[in-house]
């Protein structure tokens, strides 16, 4: 999603006290503190079992992303920062600044059908004024 400012305007709320498994450090599986999660440098995670919401607060567009999933356990919170974005070849030098990639995953386990079988995964985005606080985080709240 495209973001104001990542590391002055942005936090993440809903994958507070979850474990993850953090792609820079080899995959080990860490545990978030209690805090939203802000941004100073880069970050590539797996947050495990989270819950159906989640949301991103950008302060200075007074907007919230609330990201509702279903089907899909994990949550991705990936931004590249500086050097990795010079090394990317379809990422602009700068374009890290006002970028977060949130995301819903199933990652830790597989998803494994039957011949036959079906599953289904959802996710829906919703962009909501900042006047909505994370109390609200209600997993059958309907965006559309
Ligand atoms: O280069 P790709 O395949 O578009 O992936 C970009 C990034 O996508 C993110 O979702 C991953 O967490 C990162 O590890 C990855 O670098």
């Amino acid at each position: 999603m495209f973001v104001s400012c990542i590391n002055s305007e942005v936090r993440v709320e809903g994958l507070e006290t979850l474990d993850y498994l953090d792609n820079l450090c080899q995959k080990e599986r860490f545990t978030e503190q209690g805090d939203a999660i802000t941004f100073e440098s880069e970050v590539d995670r797996v947050y495990l079992s989270s819950p159906q919401c989640v949301a991103v607060l950008d302060h200075e567009r007074k907007r919230t992303y609330v990201m509702r999933k279903e089907g899909l356990p994990d949550v991705v919170v990936w931004n590249p920062w500086e050097k990795k974005s010079k090394a990317m070849t379809d990422f602009g030098d700068e374009e890290y600044k006002q970028m977060l990639c949130v995301d819903a995953a199933a990652i830790e386990k597989n998803i494994t059908l039957k011949p036959g079988e079906e599953w289904t995964g959802r996710v829906e985005l919703a962009a909501v004024p900042s006047s909505f606080c994370s109390d609200d985080l209600d997993p059958h709240l309907k965006f559309f």
